[in-house]
């Protein structure tokens, strides 16, 4: 049998992950700032998501959101404390891709209409509804036609948000995006499409699978900007490894959704559930927020410095432990570097090194990162490094 995947081999044979490293099958250590597209952003194996997963394992696996049970109280309880402003009302699911199909849906039911508006260089996810307001043509062009009408106007640019008119049901915001090349969003443009969406009862929706639960140093990315969405999505971080996914909403919209309007068989599951309780724990208890905000102030700087002789190296740019360094050229050969010298990262649109670093990143670990991310440019520029 052959597992079909839709990624490159990486050529590295996993056999553990504790914290901020992974080891390989030949006793290697590496620093991961991969992190399995960020899911580890809380660590592999953090220990409060493993006592809860293994007190769940003793207790039931699976039980439908039909039947009461105590650690999704629970998880509420430990939630609440995190929830984003106004949000009173969570739905669990279980992958990115999902939440922002719910959220797409939601808009449309609360406001009748049909229209999405996303942003070029976005990422919302590979199916159906997510992929249609997903701005990479080789993602979506091959299963069009897909959902419409969808419009896709330039991030971070004022002017383009004329083009918002009341037909519209909802903008799908990233407030830093991921995939499309670590781009945080200029406040300026944040207020001002809260304003406009506002005026126009348009929903915004903040997809922050990527960006939320603590990685850009608050715990959700719009809190940066001084505003409130009607709809934030999350995923990645919150299960603290283990696959889940949430919705949040206001009573405003959870009073007009009914029975039938939604379902999953695996969402909210009690493993879950305790995954997030455990994780909403760690992101209180170790203040995660701020060790990613004063963490990713210290490892941008020290990347800008390392890197401030080298031609290729456009920017480095990011928002508390979300950092590119975004190349002029293909960053394919230093994240080979990187890899080759202990240190994982991944892409980001076509040109940027992408770290998604755990919160326990130490000093220590962002000098070695530092170190081969310089190796890594040197070897992009055609320079030989020791
Ligand atoms: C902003 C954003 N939304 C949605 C998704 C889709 O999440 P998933 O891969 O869990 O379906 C991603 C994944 O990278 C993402 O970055």
């Amino acid at each position: 049998m052959k597992l079909i995947t839709f990624y490159g081999s990486r050529g590295l044979r996993i056999v553990k992950g504790e914290n901020q490293y992974v080891w390989d099958d030949k006793g290697r250590r590496y620093l991961d700032l991969h992190a399995g597209h960020g899911v580890a952003f809380l660590g592999h194996r953090n220990p409060k998501v493993v006592e809860y997963l293994k007190r769940q394992l003793d207790t039931i696996i699976t039980l439908t959101t039909a039947f009461d049970i105590d650690i999704r109280d629970e998880m509420l309880k430990e939630i609440d404390d995190l929830k984003p402003e106004g949000m009173d009302n969570i739905f669990l699911l279980n992958s990115g891709t999902e939440a922002v199909e719910l959220a797409m849906k939601i808009a449309r039911k609360i406001t009748g209409r049909k229209k999405f508006i996303a942003f070029k260089n976005s990422f919302h996810g590979r199916t159906m509804g997510s992929l249609s307001i997903t701005w990479n043509k080789k993602y979506r062009e091959p299963f069009e036609p897909l959902i419409s009408p969808i419009e896709f106007l330039e991030f971070n640019q004022i002017d383009e948000l004329k083009k918002l008119d009341d037909s519209v049901a909802a903008v799908i915001l990233e407030p830093v995006q991921g995939e499309g090349g670590v781009i945080p969003a200029k406040p300026e443009f944040v207020k001002a499409l809260r304003e406009e969406t506002e005026r126009r009862g348009i929903l915004l929706v903040s997809d922050e699978v990527q960006a939320g639960f603590g990685r850009t140093g608050k715990v959700w990315a719009y809190q940066h900007y001084g505003i409130r969405p009607d709809i934030l999505t999350a995923g990645k971080a919150i299960g603290g490894g283990f696959p889940v996914s949430a919705v949040f909403v206001p009573d405003s919209i959870a009073e007009k959704l009914g029975e039938g309007d939604h379902g999953t068989t695996y969402g909210g599951n009690p493993m879950a559930a305790a995954a997030v309780t455990a994780a909403s724990r760690v992101l209180k208890e170790d203040k995660v927020p701020e060790q990613a905000k004063v963490k990713g102030e210290t490892f941008m700087k020290m990347l800008r410095d390392a890197l401030v002789d080298f031609k290729s190296v456009r920017e480095v740019r990011g928002l508390g432990l979300m950092i590119g360094v975004d190349l002029r050229l293909n960053p394919g050969t230093a994240i080979k570097v990187l890899q080759d010298n202990g240190v994982l990262s991944l892409k980001a649109g076509v040109s940027t090194i992408r770290f998604l670093s755990p919160y326990m990143i130490t000093n220590q670990d962002m000098e070695l990162a530092v170190d081969a991310t310089r190796k890594g440019v040197a070897e992009t520029e055609g320079k030989k490094t020791s």
